[in-house]
């Protein structure tokens, strides 16, 4: 059996990726050109690589197409219900720092906490004639963070695409779920975070999908123990 390795081809996480594979052991070239989407292992007929967007891979891990993956925890957490029970997150890997979390206009004073923020969602409707609308591209850390571990119930989320942060200024949402690393671009739009309103603290993981074949599969076992000994 092959097992097929999703690294990123493109954007923040790609150089970092390639390293850490490099690092432990495995020797990455593109299969033809540089063009190409597929890679092999330098000495290596049992590892294949995918090389894919970050997004990608999370959906790949998902479904399975792909036995590891190089990609953010919160991209596979967004992308997979039960995350733990389908994937297993076989090394955290230093890079790809950002926190998901929710955000709320610098003037809202009173509101500090998710709980004030479950407050202002109870009165809301009555105050604006509508629901507390959310800005993000994480509908599912969303609905649970809000509903699931605060019984936030009322809100909509409206689905954000780019610019996120630009929401409440704009007045498409009223706050906002997105991820920050220097926290610049919150300071830039007025937005604070709220004490409580880390949601995620993310990283590159390698990432693993559950499948039965892994079962005492020593190829499997050396990658993992690679990585992790690269670290
Ligand atoms: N400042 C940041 N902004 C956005 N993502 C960041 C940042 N810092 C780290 N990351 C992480 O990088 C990953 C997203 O990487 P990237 O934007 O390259 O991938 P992608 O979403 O697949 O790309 P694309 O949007 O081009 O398809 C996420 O896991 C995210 O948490
Ligand atoms: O806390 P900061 O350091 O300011 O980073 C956070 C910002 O960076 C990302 O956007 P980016 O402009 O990188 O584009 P992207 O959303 O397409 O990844 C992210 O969506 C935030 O908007």
């Amino acid at each position: 059996m092959t097992i097929t390795i999703g690294l990123p081809s493109k954007g923040r996480m790609k150089e970092d990726s390639s390293a850490i594979l490099a690092r432990a052991g495995f020797s990455v070239v593109a299969v033809g050109n540089d063009r190409s989407y597929r890679g092999r292992v330098e000495g290596r007929d049992d590892i294949e690589i995918a090389f894919l967007s970050a997004s990608e891979i999370s959906r790949e891990i998902a479904n399975g197409t792909v036995d590891f993956g190089v990609t953010g925890e919160d991209l596979v957490r967004e992308e997979l219900a039960e995350a733990d029970a389908r994937v297993e997150f076989c090394a955290r890997l230093g890079f790809g720092h950002a926190d998901v979390v929710v955000a709320v206009p610098e003037i809202w004073l009173d509101v500090d906490t998710m709980a004030d923020l479950g407050d202002v969602a109870a009165d809301f409707r009555a105050r604006h004639g509508r629901r507390l609308t959310i800005a993000t591209k994480y509908w599912r850390l969303t609905q649970q963070f809000f509903s699931g571990n605060h019984g936030i119930q009322l809100y909509r989320i409206v689905e954000s695409l780019g610019a996120t942060e630009g929401a409440p200024a704009s007045g498409s949402a009223d706050i906002i779920v997105d991820i920050t690393s220097t926290g610049s671009t919150l300071v830039a739009n007025h937005l604070k975070i709220l004490s409580d309103g880390v949601i995620l603290k993310s990283e590159a993981c390698l990432v693993r999908a559950r499948k039965p074949e892994h079962e005492g599969n020593p190829v499997v076992a050396e990658i993992i123990d690679a990585v992790r000994g690269a670290l």
